[in-house]
């Protein structure tokens, strides 16, 4: 029996004229969403268009005065998790998704560690230049994508496992890289090739979906001693009756912190659900974070003229550092570089169109009486509100101070590359705010540190009609194929 047709939304529905292919979506979905911005989102009324995950409903396009009514609606009635289904069917196909744990983790866990673990990852981040980046003594041209994904992947190895198994070379650096390539080209392959009944059988019937399953099988066994060693940890500290102990514990990692949030929602951790959650974490941050960085490096070479200011702030506080080991408060004086960070994060959305999309689960209004029914994603035009001239002045300029200025105008605590803000949705909102945009944040000064200080960098000749951002339905990605040239140099920091 067919479902019943879902209700019909009384909002403008906007789309192309002429050719309305699919495809034109994928290309040029940006035009829709502009001419909504100007004609509706901006003063202040929503709008509708194709959604690309869901044939049934149109996407509701929201303007940000609605944010605030939604952003801590727990998500059993506004959920941010079904999205991320929508989009991915990874959870369908035996892949993993986002839990109350693994928020629960990043948010607590990791952002209290973080001040612990800055050394280990600048370490990790030198270890990884070392091994992955090519000698390069004349101009060299090299594919920056495949590097970043790399670096960043060892760094969050050593926060996300931990010591034993996050080394370089170990067999989880492989194993954890290869499912997260397979989970992210499984889902788009079972969705063309399999009606959404028949999701299941993908894991016995399809090459992409059997190797994550064969991944989750290993990381299983490897986990389990490890696993292991963390609640050993936790009962010597509980034997010791010490509960909340000075310092880092023994181990400050994902295992541990996917382990308390476990206990703390009076649930039992076991090997095959920390290999999901690990796995979810994962496919989470590191594409997101190195996308980011590439769009910091593109816009680095668009914008020169601030570079050597950078390199200076980061030389100035560098050589305050004793061993040259860098420290959270350190990397918190590197303010322009964090503004710069910021710019880029503002022009280029940090690689999506849209924020803080939510699926009600039951037919929900807001107090103007905007009623929207369930199973219809809202999501909220970031890209187009970062370059709204009422929330940036001069938003065409890219401008490298501009949200140094803000601080030092209104609030030195805002408006840093990781704050979620009202000028600037690209983190979401909420309760499912990023969790891991201040690991982002850090991991990617010490990346961009090490590269101004050894490498100059610049686009090859020949290439300038070359895209550098590519649009694909909803997000903005910078081209991961366009290669660039690099050179040592000898800057002493
Ligand atoms: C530049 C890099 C990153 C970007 C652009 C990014 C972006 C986002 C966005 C837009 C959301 C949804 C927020 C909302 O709708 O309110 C989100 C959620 C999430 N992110 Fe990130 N993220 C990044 C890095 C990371 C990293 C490094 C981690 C983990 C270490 C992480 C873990 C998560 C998790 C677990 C959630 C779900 C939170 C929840 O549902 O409560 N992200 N991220």
């Amino acid at each position: 029996k067919r479902a019943p047709a879902p209700p019909k939304l009384d909002l403008p529905y906007l789309k192309f004229e002429g050719d309305n292919s699919a495809s034109r979506y994928r290309m040029e979905s940006e035009t829709i969403l502009g001419r909504g911005y100007a004609q509706y989102t901006k003063k202040g009324s929503p709008f509708t268009m194709r959604d690309p995950n869901d044939p049934e409903r149109p996407m509701v396009m929201l303007p940000a005065k609605y944010i605030d009514e939604i952003k801590w609606i727990p998500e059993n009635r506004m959920s941010f998790w079904k999205h991320i289904d929508k989009q991915s069917i990874l959870s369908q196909i035996g892949g993993p998704g986002i839990t109350e744990e693994v928020a629960l983790a990043a948010r607590q866990g990791l952002n209290r560690a973080l001040v612990y673990l800055i050394e280990p990852l600048q370490k990790a981040c030198l270890a990884s230049y070392a091994k992955e980046m090519p000698s390069c003594p004349e101009w060299t041209s090299m594919l920056p994508y495949p590097l970043l994904i790399k670096i960043f992947a060892s760094m969050s190895a050593c926060a996300i496992v931990g010591p034993e198994l996050g080394g370089l070379d170990s067999e989880w650096q492989g194993l954890s890289m290869n499912y997260v390539s397979a989970a992210l080209s499984a889902p788009s392959i079972v969705k063309n090739k399999y009606p959404t009944w028949l999701y299941w059988l993908s894991q016995y019937t399809n090459g992409g979906v059997r190797t994550m399953w064969k991944h989750r099988a290993r990381a299983r066994e490897i986990l389990t001693p490890v696993l292991q060693n963390r609640i050993n940890a936790t009962e010597e500290l509980k034997a010791k009756g010490i509960k909340k102990p000075k310092g880092p514990r023994k181990y400050e990692d994902g295992v541990q912190w996917l382990l308390d949030a476990h206990t703390a929602h009076g649930k039992i951790l076991t090997p095959d659900q920390l290999a999901q959650d690990l796995f979810v974490i994962m496919t989470a941050s590191i594409h997101s974070t190195s996308g980011a960085g590439l769009a910091i490096i593109f816009d680095m070479l668009e914008h020169p003229d601030t570079l050597s200011d950078i390199t200076q702030e980061i030389l100035e506080v560098q050589s305050k550092l004793p061993g040259g080991i860098w420290t959270r408060k350190a990397l918190g004086q590197l303010k322009l570089l964090d503004s710069f960070m910021r710019e880029s994060a503002r022009v280029h959305a940090l690689t999506q169109y849209t924020a803080a999309q939510r699926i009600p689960t039951e037919t929900w209004s807001f107090k103007d009486g905007l009623t929207i029914p369930s199973g219809f994603t809202m999501a909220f035009p970031s890209y187009h509100h970062n370059f709204d001239s009422a929330v940036h002045p001069h938003p065409d300029t890219f401008n490298a101070y501009r949200h140094l200025r803000k601080r030092e105008e209104s609030n030195t605590h805002k408006f840093h590359f990781a704050s979620v803000s009202e000028d600037m949705l690209n983190w979401g909102a909420g309760r499912h705010a990023c969790p891991g945009r201040f690991f982002a944040q850090e991991t990617l000064k010490l990346l961009i540190i090490h590269l101004l200080a050894h490498y100059e960098f610049k686009h090859e000749a020949g290439n300038e009609k070359t895209p550098r951002f590519i649009s694909n339905n909803l997000f903005l990605i910078p081209n991961p194929a366009l290669p660039i040239l690099f050179k040592e140099r000898e800057l002493s920091l």
